[in-house]
């Protein structure tokens, strides 16, 4: 679907004319560099947004059909809504307390706190997935291996923020799909659940995986590692993130089927043949 999601006139027709009975709620602004040069759009978009589908949803199937049988709005949310973990934290559970750090991760924790409150007050049948980093064909070029993989093949230096040692839980996109797919089918009503890649990797070592990948694939005369170039932190980086998929393992039979070796190859000749 294409159009303004905080335009309730569209949302209110798609709804009606495709008869919906399941929204499964995708769209966001999800970048936290843009976020920080810019939260205006992330307040909007991630919060206007959710609430105008939420209302449209609460009115077609509360208000004015008065069933919610067959219905069910899932949310897609993420792990940056729980903060940042140190070297020896346990990993992020569904009930760790929220303490967001970005304003996109804000914008996110206020709109998951959005549809707790539709279920909790009016009985919306919801359901949140908060998932780790994604990665895999398609993603948008803003993100991290994107530009890892574009700056390799072009030959550019590829940023590293900081000093690299920053931590992220990757999960391919196909697992992630998997994940939802599950839980659409058998997730429980106003519940949560954490969706992530059990593949904990420092950005630096990412870096240097996909270089040694593209020295054997795209040879280029020499090393693509000389690419690398540290460059200013973000401000407000976390640290590091990582996902307990306990409750997704045990509760929905769900788990990933990639290992960060397996993905990133996928990943990796998905560029190269384009
Ligand atoms: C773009 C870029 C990033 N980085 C670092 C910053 C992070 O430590 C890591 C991943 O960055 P990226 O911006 O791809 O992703 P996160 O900031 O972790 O957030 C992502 O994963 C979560 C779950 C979401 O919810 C976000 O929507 C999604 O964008 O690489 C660099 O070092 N250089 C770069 O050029």
């Amino acid at each position: 679907m294409q159009g303004d999601i905080c335009d309730r006139e569209l949302i209110d027709r798609l709804l009606h004319e495709h008869q919906v009975d399941t929204i499964v709620h995708f769209a966001a602004e999800s970048h936290v560099d843009r976020s920080i040069s810019g939260p205006g759009e992330f307040v909007r978009t991630n919060i206007q947004g959710t609430y105008t589908l939420l209302e449209a949803a609460r009115q077609c199937w509360m208000a004015e059909q008065k069933t919610t049988d067959g219905r069910r709005f899932h949310h897609i949310s993420t792990d940056e809504v729980y903060g940042t973990l140190g070297p020896d934290d346990a990993p992020f559970t569904e009930i760790t307390p929220y303490a967001p750090n970005s304003p996109y991760s804000a914008s996110k924790a206020a709109s998951d706190h959005l549809v707790r409150a539709y279920f909790h007050t009016y009985g919306l049948p919801v359901v949140t997935t908060n998932c780790s980093n994604n990665y895999g064909p398609y993603q948008h070029g803003e993100k991290f291996i994107p530009t890892v993989i574009r700056s390799c093949l072009n030959g550019e230096p590829i940023p590293v923020y900081g000093d690299g040692r920053n931590i992220r839980d990757w999960l391919y996109v196909e697992d992630h799909c998997r994940g939802i797919e599950c839980v659409l089918r058998t997730g429980n009503l106003g519940e949560t659940y954490n969706i992530g890649g059990c593949n904990e990797w420092r950005n630096i070592d990412i870096v240097e995986y996909i270089c040694a990948l593209l020295d054997e694939r795209r040879p280029s005369g020499a090393p693509h590692k000389r690419l690398i170039s540290f460059v200013t932190d973000r401000p407000g980086h976390d640290w590091r993130y990582a996902i307990d998929a306990t409750k997704m393992q045990e509760d929905l039979g769900w788990s990933p089927q990639e290992s960060f070796e397996t993905g990133i190859i996928k990943t990796v000749d998905w560029y190269l043949q384009r």
